[in-house]
């Protein structure tokens, strides 16, 4: 089939590349030129895991381009995805801006049947929304074209960066929203052709009408963030109580009811999604004079938990941090992405930095981003205050203690004897709870973990609540 996306950041590009994969012609739209420029010159503007290599076979295979041009991109594809970004408006609402003037570029240069797939994740209405803006531009078109008929659908995108291109490519599910119109149901069979090499029998596309195909997505990431600060509250409790919240991890993920997955305490979520997404729901029930407690709630503590390992450090070494270093292992979000996008290690890093401290930080690919980041969240002469090490074990030296803010793998058996020669004491705060705290003992490494204090002798000493007062 040919198919254009519009959009070619983390989801457009990985849609685009995994769709040209099946044997689909797909033209990848952006109107970022250097983004273009870049793709057309063999590179890729993210870090994830095979995405290089499916876009490089692809291109090869001359099953998919990169451009700007909006007129090609329309005349190019009948079915036309809408993947570019959503982010927050400053009340927290979800910015259509984008979303819009896709929908306005199409309905400018259509010509004939088009099919609009909303990717992004927009708010409950949007499809309609969508709609207007392409009549509305096609109500000005004087040509023949203006009677061109085209039919909106939802399909939410639930991939996972880090690991976007097997999610894509391996759904769980699927989910499709369309009209029941003619042109809705011809927009429903076409979905079928595209989506069949995925699920022959369709057993994992979920059919249903646009507005719960639009809340789905948002349904199923306020569940997700939920889950992760129901934990991260009880890890905290679990500190001042002597529980150890692995122990209770296991113990409550054993009922199917609740399952093993997304119950993992640390610093924190981050992410392009689920602030933005937990924010925008809130609004669009705000809109409609319903107060979603659950979600203030969420969203409160994910803030709280963002400053967990800040309270640490103060906790054991002071408020005043005033020539003091730490190192920092870990700053994108979550591990294997460069991203950086509400990343728990900026909060860190701020709060460090105030206190008067120096920070040596590692991190296996977004050192990049993190540059350009911190140049924004931090003034000048703060900036100078952070060491970007090659190497992990280069940024221990003479540092008060090693903060672990992202799991990735290679954080995970480190020569914890080379960590103790190089830190000036053998202290390692855990965001993610990597390690086994009794083995940490035995090592002779002083563990905060999260939740975990119960078994480093230190029960009651972790909690929030010490640190406020
Ligand atoms: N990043 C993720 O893991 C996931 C994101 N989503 C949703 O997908 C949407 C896109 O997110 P990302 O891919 O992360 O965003 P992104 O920021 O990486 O990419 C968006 C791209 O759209 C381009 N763009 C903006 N306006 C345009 C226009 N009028 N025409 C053509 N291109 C235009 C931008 O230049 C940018 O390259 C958002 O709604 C997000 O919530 C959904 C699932 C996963
Ligand atoms: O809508 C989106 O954009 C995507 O948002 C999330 O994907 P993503 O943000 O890429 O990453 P996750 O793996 O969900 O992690 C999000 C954050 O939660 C944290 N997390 C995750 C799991 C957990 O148990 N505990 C926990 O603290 C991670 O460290 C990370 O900061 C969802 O998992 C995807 O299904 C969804 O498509």
């Amino acid at each position: 089939m040919k198919i254009t996306i519009i959009g070619t950041g983390y989801v457009g590009l990985v849609t685009g590349a995994c769709l040209a994969e099946l044997g689909n012609d797909v033209f990848c739209l952006d109107v970022d030129q250097r983004k273009i420029d870049l793709l057309n010159n063999g590179g890729i503007p993210i870090h994830e895991p095979g995405l290089e290599e499916v876009v490089a076979r692809n291109r090869a295979a001359g099953r998919i381009q990169f451009s700007t041009d909006v007129a090609a991109s329309v005349a190019h594809g009948q079915l036309q995805f809408i993947a570019v970004g959503t982010p927050p408006d400053e009340d927290g609402s979800a910015d259509l801006q984008y979303v819009l003037a896709a929908a306005r570029n199409i309905g400018r240069h259509m010509d004939g049947f088009k099919v609009i797939v909303d990717k992004s994740t927009v708010p409950v209405g949007t499809a309609d929304r969508v709609a207007a803006a392409l009549q509305d531009e096609l109500g000005k078109r004087g040509d023949a074209a203006a009677g061109s008929e085209f039919a909106v659908v939802s399909n939410p995108e639930f991939l996972k960066e880090g690991a976007a291109v097997e999610d894509f490519m391996r759904p769980d599910r699927i989910v499709i929203g369309h009209g029941d119109s003619p042109a809705g149901l011809r927009a429903r069979d076409l979905m079928k052709v595209l989506y069949a090499p995925f699920n022959r029998n369709h057993e994992r596309t979920y059919w249903m009408d646009v507005r719960s195909a639009e809340f789905t997505k948002y349904a199923a990431n306020a569940m997700l963030a939920t889950r992760i600060s129901f934990m991260n509250e009880l890890a905290n409790l679990a500190d001042r109580v002597g529980a150890d919240i692995e122990a209770v991890r296991h113990g409550i993920g054993s009922d199917p009811r609740i399952g093993h997955s997304f119950l993992y305490a640390g610093a924190g979520y981050g992410g392009s999604c689920f602030p933005k997404d937990v924010q925008a729901l809130e609004r669009t029930a705000r809109q409609y004079d319903q107060e979603l407690l659950i979600l203030r709630a969420v969203e409160a503590v994910n803030d709280r938990q963002k400053q967990v390992l800040g309270r640490k450090v103060v906790q054991r070494f002071g408020a005043d941090l005033a020539g003091k270093r730490f190192a920092v292992w870990g700053l994108a979000f979550k591990p294997n992405t460069d991203d950086m996008r509400e990343a728990p290690s900026r909060v860190l890093l701020r709060e460090l930095i105030e206190r008067g401290a120096s920070v040596a930080v590692y991190d296996p690919v977004a050192m990049e981003e993190a540059r350009r980041v911190l140049a924004l969240d931090l003034a000048p002469e703060q900036l100078e205050k952070i060491d970007f090490k090659a190497a992990p074990m280069d940024a221990l030296h003479d540092a008060e203690a090693l903060v672990i803010v992202t799991e990735w793998k290679a954080f995970r058996s480190p020569d914890f004897d080379q960590i103790k020669a190089r830190l000036k004491n053998p202290v390692i705060i855990d965001g993610r709870n990597l390690f086994d705290p009794a083995q940490m003992t035995a090592l002779g490494v002083e563990y905060h973990g999260i939740g975990r204090s119960v078994l480093t002798g230190r029960p009651g000493q972790d909690g929030q609540q010490e640190a406020q007062a």
